[in-house]
């Protein structure tokens, strides 16, 4: 079952259009990223959802019932979903425990209290309850700010650039605490993010935004190894290009050799090419290798290469390596791991 539905959603300002038929399912325990570069229009999607954007068509729906379409708009505080912003968005006057109880309608002081430390215990800071927002770090204050929005059991979660003010290394130990209490919690989650790194850390799916359109929707390997196009093969991580040389129904030729195809994948040489990221390029020293390194970096666990082919000045390929190989060396390549992705030019 679908805990959030967009079908064929239109958003504008004045009369720029910013969401342009864009539909998106999440189902139940579910964590999508949006993922795209600034000003692509995710913040405006998340506002569209929180009930906070007028729409200029389209429907969407929370729980399967209708938020948002021709003559419905159900008022931010009925959707029954919480927002977690970049700044925290606490309340500076209250303490962490009373910022928790304060959006609590049901109970009295004493159990809205009782709930509020429940909240705090599960985000691992039942100890700060009676600290004000300024005696907290940035992130105890987002965990406050996660256990204040899990405190009415929303049905969705929308957390926009959550972790973007909280330094690298809290970051990292944050995230995957917080994918694990929803999780835990059993609450879909929708984030916006324009780094991939926290979208792979975080999500179960990404949504790759395009100018207000969705350019591909899949797993973080999905994405990685089988873009369908540059421009998300260039989002995701760094790659290199082949043309194709000649192609037939089961094979196409490139500059490295035979590549089997799968039956109906578009594969002509007039209008796609094929991707390959730079762990599938392997690289090995040899007098008569038909590439020369260009250039080098030592990234810690591995090398990365620049080398260019001999015969080819268009032929460039970026590969890893964990040999340490010299500067202008001939090498010989050969493709491993996962198929090539064959994608649109
Ligand atoms: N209130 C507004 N009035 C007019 N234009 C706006 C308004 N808010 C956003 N926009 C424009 O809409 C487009 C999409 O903005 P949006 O904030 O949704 O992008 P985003 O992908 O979330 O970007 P970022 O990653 O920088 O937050 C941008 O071109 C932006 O300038």
């Amino acid at each position: 079952m679908n805990q959030l539905s967009v079908n064929s959603l239109y958003c504008q300002y004045d009369s720029q259009s910013v969401l342009k038929d864009l539909s998106l399912d999440l189902a139940e325990n579910e964590i999508i990223a949006l993922l795209g570069p600034s000003g692509c229009g995710k913040t405006t999607l998340l506002k569209a959802i929180a009930g906070l954007q007028p729409i200029s068509s389209g429907e969407i729906f929370i729980s399967q019932k209708q938020v948002s379409g021709e003559n419905i708009t159900i008022p931010s505080e009925r959707r029954n979903i919480g927002m977690i912003f970049q700044d925290y968005a606490l309340f500076p006057h209250l303490t962490a425990e009373e910022n928790v109880a304060f959006g609590l309608k049901q109970g009295d002081k004493t159990s809205k209290a009782q709930r509020a430390i429940e909240m705090l215990t599960l985000v691992g800071l039942a100890d700060f309850a009676k600290r004000y927002p300024h005696e907290l770090s940035g992130g105890q204050q987002q965990r406050v700010a996660i256990a204040r929005a899990l405190a009415y059991q929303p049905a969705l979660i929308l957390l926009d650039e959550p972790f973007s003010n909280i330094d690298n290394q809290s970051r990292e130990k944050l995230m995957p605490e917080i994918r694990n209490i929803l999780k835990q919690q059993k609450v879909s989650g929708l984030l916006v993010t324009h780094n991939k790194d926290e979208a792979f850390a975080f999500a179960d799916k990404i949504a790759v935004f395009q100018q207000g359109q969705l350019a591909q929707l899949g797993t973080a390997e999905e994405l990685y190894y089988g873009p369908q196009s540059k421009y998300v093969a260039d989002f995701i991580g760094k790659a290199s290009y082949l043309p194709i040389l000649k192609a037939s129904s089961s094979s196409i030729e490139t500059a490295l050799g035979t590549i089997e195809i799968a039956a109906g994948q578009l594969a002509t040489p007039e209008t796609a090419m094929v991707m390959v990221r730079p762990e599938q390029v392997s690289i090995k020293a040899d007098p008569n290798g038909a590439y020369q390194v260009q250039d080098k970096a030592f990234c810690g666990h591995y090398w990365r290469y620049t080398v260019q082919s001999s015969q080819d000045e268009s032929g460039i390929l970026l590969s890893y390596s964990n040999e340490n190989i010299p500067d202008e060396s001939k090498v010989s390549i050969e493709l491993s791991g996962p198929n090539p992705a064959i994608i649109k030019k």
